[in-house]
């Protein structure tokens, strides 16, 4: 072949190689002009590649020196000028010269020398073979490449064809490209071709390992943000919280009226809070003990009202009569305000239930305007209660002292120790010893609950404390204290309180109005002798409200309601209780006083007892029997009793060996003697019942009879001493109701006496005895 001058296009990143088929956009003007030219001739023209792509119009040295010789299959005329031709290569040829024709140029080309000669069979079947490797491979690390494509090759036999058709669509730059078209040489073109498809998959599996450690690191990051983000949300929900109740916690420890001791330990508990899981149960122990101390009013205190005359109008308003226990409530409180307050005594308020031990405390406390709270510490047996557990404890909690502090709300209330001879020690500890630290002045104002585990000062507390009985009461803690008896109420005593207060108080509490219901006297007096037994008046207050709530369902009936509750204004009914209807109220009556006998008899004598209840009348019933001389005694008895009848019979043997009384020097050896009590299930006991067993055997004996008007008290000694008992006032109010008008009482006794109102002794005849011999000459009818 000869050279040929070709109109031709110069291209720019591109390079065509024979059989591959390209679309390129041209918009240079010679190189529009130049395929114009070659659509005008055969459609030939030649593509050559230009060295720098930059370059406008390029020279021959501006060009790559192989090109190839191409035929253009069609020419699309685009916007803007541009020229959209698809050519198909066909020879390579080597560029000789340029002719610039003006508006085209003419390209000089050479044939392209080269030795492709055909492989022999073997070399072309090892190329074949080895270049089917190298694609199957590509085809591996490539995934994007065709199926198609790759069957083609993998179908190609011939090796020249086979690097032909890899060539054509092996996906390669234009440099890379024209290094190919200007290969002269088959082996030549193997080797740069296999070397380009190694490198080709070697660079692919590094990508992909690059791109799996990327991948991994990219993960790696991925994770840690994830977490990171999680962990910020969990911190939102948790710590946040957990942040935001330390803050919370620290500004109320910062706002906190209390001693920087106080201060100090509670930051140092919220820094171990922070420092332990939200809600761990240690985090819970740390919360709870914050907030229990947030909770103590340390510095937190009410003005006392100081005004005497007030505290004195406040308890008569409240109570009716208790003169003495007002008179020596106020004293107490006298002393206290111009005295250290922690020297003043704790009152101590002694009686019988339902005396109005409490409700007088209450008063106190309403007249000083402290705030009011409540200890029961009837069935304490932990020392722990009073003191606290320590915090490591499960469930520790405060003792019941730092508790009563926390719901008073401020540090100087009245704390009522209510029942305080109920409280009991085990092996746990100690609890009225603990009780006496909370008391003692000297200590008191450092007490240490276990729970709290700093000083909290209790000195401004004023302490009262309430028991039914002083015998359950260790002696350091009797010391520690200023007893105050509250006794029983005479029956008049129970009308007023009835009349002045109960009856008021349950009016209201039921709703109902003052003018609804009215007692008569008669009427609260049959509800405190028949419906009620008791020193107090809670029973009393009972059944005034069982009265009432009768009362509003009778209202009811008759139409002072309306449906909704409202009242009806049309309807005026007045409930009126009287001894006569009290029944339809409250049912039958529950109690028939024991009267006095109508009649003197042989061995039967009235003793007088004292009970939790109060007082109350014991007949005792002796009788003999022949027998051999022994002594049965019934009526469950206690040991002491028993004690005192033994003594009695005994008092009574040595009385009647000469003298006025005298029997058969044989009659105890013959005799049985059977003493016994009614009522029998009611356990009884004490000495006092002395005097009256010794009466109650010497009658049976001797055969006289004693006075049926008579009852008596004394404890006796063996020789005929008649010894001073308590509870007089319950046993004389006792005796009254019983409608005895005369009484024995122990000479000793008389002092006690002399504090009695008029009332307890009214139509009573005392008569005061020293020995057996005073008691026998007045009690026996001879
Ligand atoms: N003198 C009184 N005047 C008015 N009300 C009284 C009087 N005494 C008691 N009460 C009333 O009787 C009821 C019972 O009294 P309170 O509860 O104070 O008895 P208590 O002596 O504390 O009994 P306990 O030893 O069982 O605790 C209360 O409603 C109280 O107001």
């Amino acid at each position: 072949m000869k050279n040929v001058n070709l109109p031709f296009i110069p291209l720019r990143n591109l390079t065509v190689l024979p059989g591959m088929t390209m679309q390129i956009d041209i918009s240079r003007k010679k190189s529009i002009m130049a395929t114009n030219k070659s659509m005008g001739q055969n459609q030939t023209i030649f593509l050559v590649t230009q060295i720098d792509h930059e370059v406008v119009d390029p020279d021959i040295d501006d060009l790559y020196k192989v090109g190839c010789i191409a035929k253009i299959k069609q020419v699309v005329k685009l916007p803007n000028k541009i020229l959209r031709i698809q050519v198909e290569g066909q020879l390579k040829a080597e560029l000789c010269d340029i002719e610039d024709r003006g508006d085209y140029c003419l390209a000089n080309v050479a044939p392209f020398v080269s030795h492709f000669s055909k492989p022999d069979e073997v070399t072309n079947k090892a190329m074949v073979m080895a270049l089917h490797e190298l694609i199957k491979r590509y085809a591996i690390a490539d995934l994007k490449m065709s199926r198609d494509l790759l069957s083609d090759w993998l179908a190609i036999k011939d090796a020249n064809k086979l690097m032909e058709a890899i060539l054509k669509d092996y996906p390669m730059d234009y440099t890379q490209r024209q290094v190919f078209l200007e290969v002269t040489d088959i082996n030549e073109m193997y080797e740069l071709l296999a070397k380009t498809m190694l490198e080709d998959c070697e660079a692919f599996a590094i990508r992909e390992e690059l791109a799996i450690k990327v991948k991994n690191r990219v993960d790696k990051n991925q994770r840690e943000y994830i977490l990171r983000e999680q962990i910020g949300v969990l911190n939102e929900e948790l710590d946040g919280k957990l942040v935001s109740e330390i803050d919370d916690f620290k500004q109320k420890i910062e706002a906190l009226d209390a001693a920087d001791y106080v201060k100090e330990k509670l930051f140092k508990e919220l820094r171990r809070l922070k420092e332990v899981q939200g809600s761990s149960s240690e985090a819970n122990v740390q919360r709870t003990y914050i907030e229990n101390c947030l909770e103590l009013p340390w510095n937190v205190q009410t003005v006392d009202n100081k005004d005497i005359f007030n505290a004195r109008d406040i308890l008569d308003e409240d109570h009716y009569g208790m003169k003495e226990i007002k008179e020596r409530v106020l004293e107490s409180l006298a002393v206290r305000n111009i005295t250290t307050r922690s020297d003043a005594p704790i009152i101590c308020l002694v009686g019988p239930p339902g005396t109005g031990k409490t409700s007088i405390a209450r008063s106190v406390a309403r007249a000083l305007n402290k705030n009011y709270v409540r200890i029961c510490l009837g069935g304490v047996r932990d020392e722990a209660e009073i003191r606290g557990h320590r915090k490591t404890y499960i469930g520790a909690m405060p003792g019941r002292i730092i508790d009563a502090l926390v719901s008073a709300g401020s540090n100087n209330p009245l704390m009522l120790l209510d029942e305080i001879d109920k409280m009991s020690s085990d092996y746990k500890g100690d609890t009225q010893s603990a009780l006496l630290e909370v008391l003692d002045s000297e200590q008191n104002t450092h007490f240490l609950d276990h729970y709290i585990e700093m000083p909290v000062d209790l000195s401004n507390v004023l302490f009262i404390a309430t028991a039914n009985d002083l015998s359950g009461i260790s002696r350091p803690l009797l010391d520690r204290m200023e007893i105050i008896e509250v006794n029983s109420y005479t029956e008049n005593e129970k009308l007023h309180i009835a009349k002045e207060h109960l009856i008021k108080k349950q009016i209201k509490k039921n709703g109902l109005m003052q003018k609804d219901v009215k007692f008569t006297d008669k009427a609260i007096n049959k509800i405190i002798t028949s419906y009620t037994r008791e020193a107090g008046v809670r029973n009393l207050e009972r059944q005034i409200s069982k009265v009432c709530r009768k009362a509003v369902k009778k209202l009811y009936e008759l139409g002072a309601f309306l449906e909704d509750g409202t009242r009806n204004k049309d309807v005026k009914e007045v409930i009126r209780v009287t001894d006569k209807n009290l029944e339809e109220f409250l049912g039958k009556e529950k109690y028939r006083r024991e009267v006095k006998n109508k009649n003197s008899d042989i061995g039967i004598v009235r003793g007088l007892a004292w009970t939790a209840v109060g007082g109350d009348t014991l007949e005792i019933e002796v009788n003999t029997m022949p027998g051999k001389g022994e002594l049965k005694l019934t009526g469950s008895m206690g040991d002491v009793m028993k004690e005192s009848a033994m003594i009695a019979l005994s008092y009574v043997r040595s009385i009647t060996e000469k003298g006025k009384y005298k029997v058969d020097i044989d009659f105890f050896e013959k005799h049985n003697i059977h003493i016994h009590i009614p009522e029998g299930a009611t356990p009884k006991d004490g000495p006092s019942a002395g005097v009256t067993l010794a009466t109650g055997i010497l009658s049976a004996v001797t055969g006289i009879k004693v006075f049926a008007n008579l009852a008596m008290t004394g404890e006796i000694t063996l020789r005929g001493k008649v010894l001073a008992i308590g509870g007089l006032k319950e046993k004389l109010l006792a005796a009254k109701a019983a409608k005895i008008t005369k009484v024995l009482v122990p000479i000793d006794n008389e002092k006690d006496i002399e504090e009695f109102d008029e009332e307890i002794l009214e139509g009573m005849e005392i008569v005061y005895v020293k020995n057996m011999l005073e008691v026998l000459d007045n009690s026996l009818d001879i």
